[in-house]
C-alpha cells in the first residue's frame, strides 16, 4: 500500500480503523470460505455429471459390442435410440475401432453446440473420425465444462479386444445451473454475513472506542480545568481497564507534585517577600507596599509617613551575647513594633537590626511625631531574652509624604538620614526628617570619597598620647591616635571618620598605615636613644574580620625593624567578644611574640569575668566616662573600684582613661591603679613633642594642669608646669 494510503488509514479516528479492520477481516475470510465452498461443490457437481456420463456409456458399450463385432448398424443405432428422450445428451456415436460411425444420436439442442465429428460432415473419412475422437478425448481429459458441453470417450471391448468407441456429448446446463445456484446462495450469504459482521463491528468497536473516547473527554476536561482531582470509572478490567487505572495514577501523581509545587512555591514566596526570622515583610515587600499606598495616598490626597528604625548598639549585643540572643531581640522587636501600627500599615525588617514602618492617613507632622515616640517608648522596657534581661534603645528617623518626598527612594533615604541624625544626636531618640539633613549626608557622601583619597595625598598624621606609671611617675608606653589634615575641613578627630572608614571598609588600609607610622616612629625614637618606647596601635573591630592581621603585624614589624615587645595592641571590649575562637588565638600569638594586648573602652561593653579570663589579656583602660563620674557618682566609683580589683585577680595591668584632675589622680592611686592616661599628663601631641616626655624634669608629679589645648604639630607637651 502507498505510504499516502497508509498514512490515511492512519489518520482516521479511532472507531473507523477499528470498523474497517473488522470489515476487512470478515469480508476477506468470508470470501476465501466461499470461494473454497464455491470452488469444492462445483467440482463435486462435475464428478456426480462424469459419473453418469461414464455409467452411461459403460452402458452403451456393453449393449453396442456385439453390434459392434457383427457390424450391426441397426442394433448399435437402437442400443442408443432411448438417449432421444434424455435432454441432457447432445450427442452419442458409436464408432467402430476403424473409425467409421456406426450409430449416431445428435439432438437437437446440440445444433449451437460446435460438434467435432459433426463439423467433418455427413460421410467423414475413417482417419478424420479418429484424428476427432483423439481431440475429444484429450478435450475430455481436461474437464472442460464450460465449453458449453462435456464429452466422454469410452472404448468398448468385447472378450478384452477393443472393438470400438462411444463418445457422448452431454449438455453441461445443469451443472452450471446447480453451480450458479450455489454461487447465489454463497454471495447472499456472504452479503447477510457482512451485514450482520457491519452491525457487529459497529457494536464492537463502541465497545472498545466508546472507552477510550470517554477517557479522552475526561482528559481534555482535565487539561481545560486545570483540575487533577478527577478520576475516572474504569469502565473494565481489560487493557482500556489498566489504561484507565494509569490515567488516574498519573493524576494523582501530577495532583502530588502541585501540592508538592504549590507548597514550595508559598515557601518560596514566604522568602521572597517575608523576613525568615521576624516574619516581618522584607524589603522587597515593603518597597512594593510603599508604592502601592504611594499611589493610594496620591490620588486621595493623604499624607503618608515613613519610618526608620535602627537599634543601639546591636552589634555589641551580638559580639557579646552571642548571635541566638542577638537573633532573639530581633524577633521581639519585631513583635513591640507591630503593636504599635494599625492594620493598614506595613512593619518590616530591612535587614540586620533595621526596621522601618509606613503609616497612612497621617493628619500631620505632629500625629506621625506621636507615632515615632510610641516606637521610642517600646524600647523603654527590658527585654527577656533567654535567660537575659537587657535594655536596648533604637535610633528613630521619620518623614514625610508628599512634603518630603514623593518616591519610595527619596523617602526611604530621607527616614535614613534622620535616623542617622537621631544616632548621632546621642542616639534612643527620634528625629522629623529636615532638609538640611540632606547636606550633613551629602557631606558624608564627599567625606567618604575625599577619605579615599586621603592616605595617596599623606593627609593623614598621628598624635601620641603617654601613658604614665602611677608609682614611678614614668611613661610607659605611648597611645597613636590618628587625625586627618583636610585640605578643606582643616584638623579632623577620628570620631569624624572612624565610622566612616569602618562601615565603607577603608579601615584596613588606614589601620595599616597607621600601624606602619606608629611601628616605623617607635624604631626612629629607639634610635635617637629615648630607651625603649612602647607604642600602642587601635585596632578597629572590623580589622579582625580580615584573617590575616598576625601577617598584617609581622610584615609590619619585620620592614620597620621594631621589637614586639615595642608594640601594644589596644582593641575595644566589643571587638574581643568578636569571632572570640580566633581572636583568642590570635592573642595568645602575638603575646607569645612578647606584643602588649589591652583591652580598650573596658566597662562600656557586656563581657564577664569568666569571659575575660580566657584571653591572654594584659591591660585594661577603664573607660573614661567612669573617671569622669567618678567623683561624683558613687555607682561609677564602685565600677572602677570592681574593675580595679578584677583586673589584679587576673594578674592584669590597670590603666584609667581619661585623667583630667589631680583628684582623679589622688583617687585612682588610692585605689591602686598602675597607669594613667590623660589630659593631665597630656593631650595627645605630634611625634616630635614626644621626646620630651622621657626628660627627667618631665615627670608625672610636675603635670598639674589638664585644661590646656592639644598643641600643634611638633609642640611640646603642654602640661608641664
Ligand atoms: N581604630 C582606630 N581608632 C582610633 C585611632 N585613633 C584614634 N582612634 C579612636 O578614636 C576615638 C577618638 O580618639 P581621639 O579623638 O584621638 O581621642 C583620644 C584622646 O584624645 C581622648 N582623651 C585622652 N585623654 C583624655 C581626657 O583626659 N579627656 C578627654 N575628654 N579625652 C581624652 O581619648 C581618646 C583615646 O581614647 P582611647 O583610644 O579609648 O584610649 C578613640 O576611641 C580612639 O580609640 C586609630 O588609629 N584607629
Amino acid at each position: 500500500m502507498s505510504p499516502l494510503r497508509l498514512s490515511f488509514v492512519r489518520n482516521l479516528p479511532l472507531k473507523r480503523k477499528l470498523m474497517l479492520i473488522i470489515m476487512l477481516c470478515c469480508c476477506a475470510s468470508l470470501l476465501a470460505a466461499s470461494i473454497f465452498f464455491l470452488t469444492r461443490d462445483a467440482k463435486g457437481l462435475y464428478q456426480v455429471q462424469r459419473e453418469d456420463l461414464v455409467s452411461l456409456a459403460e452402458i452403451i458399450g456393453a449393449n453396442s459390442a456385439s453390434a459392434l463385432v457383427f457390424d450391426d448398424p441397426e442394433s448399435a443405432q437402437r442400443t442408443i435410440a432411448p438417449l432421444a428422450s434424455k435432454r441432457s445428451i447432445l450427442a452419442v456415436y458409436v464408432l467402430t475401432s476403424e473409425g467409421q460411425i456406426m450409430a449416431r444420436h445428435v439432438a437437437p439442442e446440440a445444433g449451437n453446440a460446435e460438434l467435432p465429428l459433426e463439423r467433418l460432415g455427413s460421410s467423414p473419412s475413417p482417419a478424420a473420425v479418429l484424428a476427432a475422437v483423439e481431440t475429444i478425448r484429450k478435450t475430455a481429459e481436461k474437464n472442460s465444462a464450460v465449453s458449453g458441453f462435456d464429452c466422454l470417450v469410452q472404448p468398448v471391448y468385447f472378450d478384452y479386444e477393443r472393438v470400438g468407441t462411444v463418445v457422448i456429448h452431454a449438455d453441461t446446463e445443469l451443472f452450471r445451473k446447480n453451480l450458479r445456484w450455489t454461487a447465489t446462495v454463497t454471495l447472499l450469504f456472504m452479503l447477510v454475513t457482512v451485514i450482520a459482521a457491519y452491525f457487529f463491528s459497529a457494536k464492537l468497536q463502541q465497545m472498545i472506542s466508546r472507552p477510550l473516547l470517554d477517557l479522552l473527554s475526561s482528559m481534555k476536561d482535565v487539561s481545560a480545568s486545570k483540575n487533577y482531582a478527577i478520576r475516572v470509572a474504569k469502565p473494565s478490567d481489560d487493557e482500556i481497564g489498566l489504561l484507565y487505572d494509569g490515567f488516574n495514577e498519573m493524576l494523582s501523581e501530577i495532583e502530588e507534585r502541585n501540592q508538592i509545587l504549590r507548597q514550595r512555591q508559598a515557601h518560596l514566596q514566604q522568602l521572597a517577600h517575608y523576613d525568615p526570622l521576624t516574619r516581618l515583610p522584607n524589603r522587597t515587600l515593603f518597597y512594593d507596599r510603599l508604592a502601592q499606598a504611594l499611589y493610594q495616598a496620591e490620588r486621595s490626597r493623604q499624607a503618608l509617613s515613613v519610618i526608620f528604625i535602627d537599634l543601639d548598639h546591636f552589634k555589641d549585643i551580638n559580639d557579646t551575647l552571642g548571635h541566638r540572643t542577638g537573633d532573639l531581640l530581633l524577633i521581639e522587636v519585631a513583635s513591640r513594633l507591630s503593636t504599635v501600627v494599625r492594620s493598614c500599615d506595613t512593619v518590616a525588617r530591612l535587614g540586620g537590626d533595621e526596621f522601618t514602618i509606613f503609616t497612612q492617613n497621617v493628619v500631620n507632622a505632629e500625629n506621625a511625631a506621636i507615632v515615632a515616640a510610641k516606637l521610642n517608648g517600646l524600647f523603654a522596657k527590658p527585654f527577656h531574652l533567654g535567660e537575659s534581661e537587657i535594655y536596648v534603645t533604637a535610633s528613630i528617623g521619620v518623614t514625610l509624604f508628599p512634603h518630603d518626598g514623593k518616591t519610595v527612594d527619596e523617602l526611604l533615604m530621607n527616614a535614613d538620614i534622620a535616623m542617622y541624625h537621631a544616632k548621632a544626636c546621642g542616639k534612643n531618640v527620634y528625629k522629623m526628617f529636615d532638609r538640611k539633613m540632606n547636606e550633613h549626608a551629602t557631606e558624608r557622601v564627599t567625606l567618604l570619597s575625599d577619605l579615599r583619597l586621603a592616605l595617596e595625598r599623606d593627609e593623614f598624621v598621628l598624635h601620641y598620647q603617654p601613658k604614665v606609671d602611677l608609682l614611678t611617675g614614668n611613661v610607659t608606653s605611648v597611645e597613636a591616635l590618628v587625625r586627618w589634615m583636610h585640605p578643606r575641613l582643616g584638623m579632623l578627630a577620628p570620631d569624624k571618620f572612624i565610622r566612616l572608614s569602618e562601615e565603607s571598609g577603608f579601615i584596613v588600609e588606614l589601620t595599616d598605615w597607621v600601624l606602619r607610622t606608629a611601628c616605623s616612629q617607635a624604631k626612629k625614637w629607639q634610635e635617637q636613644n629615648l630607651g625603649s618606647v612602647r607604642v600602642a596601635v587601635n585596632l578597629s573591630p572590623y580589622h579582625f574580620q580580615r584573617q590575616d592581621v598576625k601577617e598584617a603585624i609581622l610584615s609590619v614589624l619585620e620592614a620597620t625593624g621594631l621589637e614586639p615587645a615595642l608594640l601594644e595592641i589596644e582593641i575595644t571590649e566589643s571587638a574581643l567578644m568578636q569571632n572570640d575562637e580566633y581572636t583568642c588565638a590570635l592573642f595568645r600569638e602575638l603575646r607569645e611574640l612578647g606584643m602588649t594586648i589591652s583591652v580598650d573602652d573596658f566597662g562600656t561593653g557586656y563581657s564577664s569575668l569568666s569571659y575575660l579570663h580566657r584571653f591572654p589579656i594584659n591591660t585594661l583602660k577603664i573607660d573614661r566616662t567612669f573617671i569622669l563620674n567618678m567623683m561624683k557618682s558613687t555607682e561609677d566609683q564602685a565600677i572602677v573600684t570592681a574593675i580595679i580589683a578584677m583586673a589584679k585577680s587576673l594578674n592584669m595591668q590597670i590603666v584609667a582613661e581619661g585623667v583630667e584632675t589631680v583628684d582623679q589622680l589622688e583617687k585612682l592611686k588610692d585605689q591602686g591603679c598602675h597607669e594613667i592616661q590623660g589630659f593631665l599628663v597630656s593631650r595627645p601631641v605630634a611625634a616630635d613633642a614626644v621626646t620630651e616626655f622621657f626628660t627627667p624634669e618631665n615627670h608625672l608629679h610636675q603635670h598639674t594642669d589638664p585644661a590646656q589645648p592639644e598643641p600643634p604639630q611638633g609642640a611640646s607637651p603642654a602640661t608641664r608646669p
